[in-house]
């Protein structure tokens, strides 16, 4: 349900169109008015709370002071779009942010025609913007601005780099509005960080900062001698940074900033006297994450993503927990200390998902052999790949959509040379309401196909335990653990390591007629699937084959010899992971069986919760049952 708050102002706004007709004045109620909403809204329909109170002002400072949608905004990420979406038309569905059928919680070129570009993943922006301010010029002349709004975190990702290198000699106009809270989901790391810290907290910086704007008269009004001013501010700049150059300018940039990204008033005016200068520029604005709620602001990392709360104290409200099993998150978290403890070889690597994937578990008991690289999910595989070379053992963690970013390193770096690097990739399968950019479909398929993979996905938290103790044992070669995100079933995973022999399933129960073949946590659905059948006097034999690769071939024989109708079950794109292996290997041996493959079909999966996608796509506990019924029927 819509909220009912009193929005005197923002129920006005329908468009863009309507926020330009306020007075300047108004400006920081509505922003206010958003904000409220957003905690409101946020607070029982949970949703990327931090980030999006953080850009309040910069969007409303952006749509009032440029013509969208005929300007151009692209968002990096997308996460911190909320206000965005609300004064672009969204505000009545709002509520319905992140839903199966409801709007995207990134935005979505299909949804709104304020989204210019699609996102999710990180570090898109200034090359998207760059490719449309191209064809601009190209096709009409440069009559348009694009500006991409990208974060201090996003900033750390390669391809901001490759595009930062790429626009300074394009000599096509941009902005890049740099939204520098000093946070990414966890800390932000690495050393372009500490010089975006050092630009902020410089107290020559800042003493130098109130010359110049004493030297332009106090407004921002550059007029007819605005290069020249420009220019004076950047050679001013360049020799006052701690010795240090603009790096910005060192790209070619113009550098503006840094100002106060919550003066929506100033903002707004910095933003309508830089909007026709010519070239690539970046204006560099300091924001809050979680700006207005307090707790958001104390604990930024908790309220990136909370979780429901209570929308006036913001406590967050937990669903009551003793009894359930762990996330797997925390299994791998867990396990990877009591296997660095026992082996000195092992290391971790996670680029900037540490409380995502529980490795900020280890590097704060061994903060000198657990390392977070930011976002940049290339380097941290050829890192990884550079630390197994001289011997070590790492366990690089990497979100399943993410590593779709890295597949040449793995396959160069780590598959073709054999380095035993042990990738954990979490959040595979359908992660639920963050939606198509994130659910991890294609992992199985596209790591299917590298020669020298060992590829594994557990079907519980103990067998994740097992497969983490394999993976690190001598001589075991480049492995890949995949699992989903969220909690698996069994309480007691705390079992004693044991070996998995690589590329060996196990028999869950045997049947007549029909076999079930599945990999990884669908594998509980197909178990309760076969107990459903039972009780209709259906036995369908079980079957968890564990690893993809190699396949299980013994235990494959043995069930083509005895069923000849057989379902495959997973939770990744049907084209070419375990039921097109299963395929492969019944033409192979020239078995004739009728297969059934369930799993993700060749399209891109909404957002919705994992329960109803999994419905949605036909590999739940009833689809599976149908699917059976349906094969024995015909
Ligand atoms: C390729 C990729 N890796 C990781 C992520 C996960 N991720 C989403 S937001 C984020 C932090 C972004 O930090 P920043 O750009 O500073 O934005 P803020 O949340 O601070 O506004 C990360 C690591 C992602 N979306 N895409
Ligand atoms: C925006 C983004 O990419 C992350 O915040 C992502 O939503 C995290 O997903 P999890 O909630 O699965 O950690
Ligand atoms: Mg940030």
């Amino acid at each position: 349900m819509t909220p009912q708050i009193p929005l005197k102002l923002l129920n006005k706004i329908n468009s863009p169109a309507d926020l330009r007709l306020l007075r300047e004045d108004e400006l920081p109620l509505l922003c206010s008015e958003i904000r409220q909403f957003i905690i409101e809204v946020i607070s029982s329909n949970p949703g990327h709370l931090g980030a999006s109170l953080g850009a309040v002002e910069l969007a409303v400072a952006i749509h009032y002071a440029f013509n969208t949608p005929v300007d151009k905004l692209i968002w990096d990420v997308g996460h911190q779009a909320y206000a965005h979406k609300i004064i672009t038309g969204r505000r009545d569905a709002f509520h319905t942010n992140r839903t199966y059928g409801g709007i995207s919680g990134f935005p979505k070129m299909s949804e709104n025609e304020y989204d210019a570009f699609g996102v999710g993943h990180s570090s898109t922006s200034i090359s998207a913007a760059l490719g449309m301010a191209t064809a601009a010029r190209l096709l009409n002349g440069n009559n348009e601005q694009h500006i991409a709004v990208i974060g201090d975190g996003a900033m750390t990702g390669g391809m901001a780099m490759e595009a930062l290198n790429n626009a300074g000699v394009s000599n096509t106009n941009l902005l890049v509005i740099l939204n520098d809270n000093g946070i990414a989901i966890d800390k932000n790391v690495g050393a372009l960080r500490e010089y975006l810290l050092d630009i902020v907290t410089s107290r020559a910086y800042n003493k130098l900062k109130d010359k110049v704007w004493k030297m332009m008269g106090g407004n921002t009004s550059y007029g007819k001698n605005s290069r020249a001013v420009v220019k004076q501010i950047g050679n001013a700049l360049k020799s006052t940074i701690l010795n240090k150059s603009n790096l910005f300018e060192a790209f070619n940039f113009r550098y503006f900033g840094p100002v106060d990204g919550h003066d929506v008033v100033r903002l707004t005016k910095l933003l309508h006297d830089i909007r026709n200068i010519p070239g690539p520029r970046l204006l560099h604005v300091i924001t809050v994450k979680g700006k207005g709620f307090e707790k958001a602001e104390q604990d930024q990392i908790l309220y990136h993503s909370p979780g429901m709360f209570d929308k006036t104290t913001g406590e967050i409200i937990e669903k009551p927990c003793k009894s359930l099993p762990p996330k797997y998150q925390h299994v791998f978290g867990k396990t990877i200390i009591e296997l660095a403890e026992k082996n000195p070889k092992i290391v971790g690597v996670t680029p900037a998902m540490p409380s995502g994937c529980s490795l900020n578990m280890m590097m704060s008991v061994m903060p000198h052999r657990a390392f977070d690289v930011g976002i940049a999910e290339q380097h941290a595989v050829t890192f990884s790949a550079g630390m197994a070379a001289r011997g070590l053992i790492p366990f690089c963690n990497i979100y399943s959509s993410f590593m779709q970013r890295a597949y040449d390193q793995v396959i160069h770096d780590v598959a073709l040379q054999g380095l035993q690097v042990v990738f954990c990739l979490d959040r595979g399968g359908l992660v639920g309401e963050d939606g198509p950019t994130h659910h991890g479909a294609y992992d199985l398929a596209y790591f299917r196909a590298i020669p020298g993979l060992t590829i594994a996905a557990p079907m519980n938290e103990a067998e994740l335990r097992h497969l983490m103790y394999t993976a690190q044992l001598d001589g075991k070669g480049p492995f890949v653990i995949r699992y989903p995100r969220g909690r698996g079933l069994s309480t007691d995973w705390k079992k004693p390591f044991m070996e998995i022999t690589a590329g060996t399933g196990r028999k869950l129960r045997d049947g007549e007629g029909v076999a079930i073949l599945s990999i990884g946590h669908p594998g509980n659905f197909a178990a309760e699937a076969c107990d459903i059948l039972q009780r209709d006097g259906i036995l369908a034999g079980h079957y968890d084959m564990r690893f993809l690769k190699p396949l299980d071939e013994q235990l494959l024989h043995g069930v083509f010899k005895k069923y000849n109708r057989i379902v495959t079950v997973e939770d990744g794109t049907i084209n070419g992971g375990l039921g097109s292996a299963v395929l492969e290997f019944m033409a192979a041996g020239n078995y004739q069986a009728r297969v059934v493959r369930l799993g993700i079909p060749d399209e891109f999966i909404t957002q919705g919760k994992p329960e109803e996608l999994y419905a949605l796509c036909g590999f739940d506990t009833d689809g599976i049952v149908r699917t059976v019924r349906s094969m024995l029927n015909s």
